[in-house]
C-alpha cells in the first residue's frame, strides 16, 4: 500500500471537549478513519455526536487533544487554512438548512460561494459554468426538473437531496452528515442513504454519518463507532453485525437500568415515529409500499 492509502482521512487523538464544569461532551475519543470508509456514528441523544462531526470540520475547538483531517491539524488551524481545508469536507444537516425563498438552483450554487469572491444575489450572478456544474449535481440527484422552483416546495426527501447537490459543489474529499434522515419517512431516508452511499462510491468519499437508528446503520455503514456520555464504547466492522449485538454492548457499557431502558425507550420511538410516518405517506399514496416492506422496518428493529 502507498503511504497516500495508509495515512488515515480523519486522525482524532485523545479529544476531550467540556462545555463547563459539568458538561463533557466528548472524552479522550480516539478515532482514525480511512479514506473511502462509509462510518456511521451511533448514540443516544447528548453522547457527543453533533460535538465530534463538529470538531472534524473545525467548528469546534478541542479542550483537550488532537483532530487531524486530510493531513492538516484542523485544531490548530484558523483563519484561509482553516476556510480551505473546511472546503474539502462537506457537511450534511438534519434541517436540510436551504434557503427557502430561493430556488433549488441558487441553493446548490451557494455551496460553491467559498471558491468565489463576495456575495452573489441572482442565479445570473454565478458563471455559466458553475451553473453547468450545479444542473450536473441536481441530475446526479435526481432532481434537474425542480431547479427553478422554490426550495421550501420541495419534500424533505428531496430537499435532503438538494443538500447533498449543495454539498457537493465543494468537490468535498470527506463528507460528514448529522442525523441526516432524522426528520424524514421511512422509505424518503432509505433513499437519501442509499444516494450518499452511491455518491461517496463513485466520488472516493470518506463519509462519517451520526444516526440513531441501529438498523439503518448496521445495513449501510462499513463501520460502526458507539458513543456513550462522550465516549466511544463501540468501533466495529457493520458487516455481519446484529441489532442485538449493538444493544448488547450498549448493555455492558451501560451503568443502570435506567440506561439501558433510555436505549429500548428511544429504539421503540423511532419505530413508531416511522410506523406513523409510513402511515401518513400511504394514505397520501395509498400505492406507496406498505412498511412491513420496508428494509428498515423489518423485525431487527423491534425488540
Ligand atoms: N454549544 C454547547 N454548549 C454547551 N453544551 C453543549 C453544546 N453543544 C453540545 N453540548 C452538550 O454536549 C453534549 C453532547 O451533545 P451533542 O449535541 O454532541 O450530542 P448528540 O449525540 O449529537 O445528540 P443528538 O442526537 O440529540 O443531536 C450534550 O450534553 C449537550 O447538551
Amino acid at each position: 500500500m502507498t503511504e497516500s492509502l495508509t495515512t488515515p482521512v480523519i486522525d482524532i487523538a485523545g479529544l476531550t471537549k467540556r462545555y463547563s464544569e459539568h458538561t463533557t461532551a466528548l472524552n479522550a475519543v480516539d478515532l482514525r478513519v480511512s479514506q473511502g470508509e462509509i462510518v456511521v456514528l451511533l448514540g443516544l441523544s447528548g453522547s457527543g455526536k453533533s460535538t465530534l462531526l463538529r470538531h472534524i470540520n473545525g467548528l469546534e475547538t478541542p479542550s483537550e487533544g488532537s483532530v487531524g483531517v486530510l493531513g492538516q491539524p484542523v485544531s490548530r488551524l484558523s483563519g484561509a487554512k482553516l476556510r480551505g481545508l473546511r472546503s474539502r469536507v462537506g457537511f450534511i444537516f438534519q434541517q436540510f438548512e436551504l434557503v427557502g425563498p430561493l430556488t433549488v438552483l441558487e441553493n446548490v450554487l451557494s455551496g460553491a460561494l467559498g471558491a468565489l469572491r463576495g456575495p452573489r444575489l441572482g442565479l445570473f450572478t454565478y458563471p455559466a459554468a458553475l451553473k453547468r456544474k450545479a444542473l450536473g449535481h441536481l441530475e446526479r440527484v435526481g432532481l434537474l426538473d425542480r431547479a427553478y422552483q422554490r426550495a421550501d416546495t420541495l419534500s424533505g426527501g428531496q430537499q435532503q437531496r438538494v443538500a447533498i447537490a449543495r454539498a457537493l459543489m465543494q468537490d468535498p474529499e470527506v463528507l460528514l452528515a448529522d442525523e441526516p434522515v432524522a426528520s424524514l419517512d421511512p422509505e424518503s431516508s432509505m433513499q437519501v442513504m442509499a444516494l450518499i452511499r452511491e455518491i461517496a462510491a463513485t466520488d472516493g468519499l470518506t463519509v462519517v454519518c451520526s444516526l440513531h437508528q441501529v438498523d439503518l446503520a448496521i445495513s449501510w455503514a462499513d463501520r460502526i463507532v458507539g458513543l456513550r456520555h462522550g465516549e466511544l464504547v463501540l468501533d466495529t466492522p457493520a458487516e455481519g453485525l446484529t441489532r442485538a449485538e449493538v444493544m448488547e454492548i450498549y448493555g455492558r457499557v451501560a451503568t443502570s437500568t435506567e440506561e439501558l431502558e433510555a436505549v429500548d425507550r428511544e429504539l421503540r420511538t423511532e419505530l413508531q415515529q416511522r410506523e406513523q410516518a409510513q402511515a401518513e405517506s400511504e394514505s397520501r399514496d395509498p400505492s406507496a409500499t406498505p412498511a412491513q416492506d420496508q428494509p428498515s422496518a423489518r423485525g431487527e428493529f423491534v425488540s
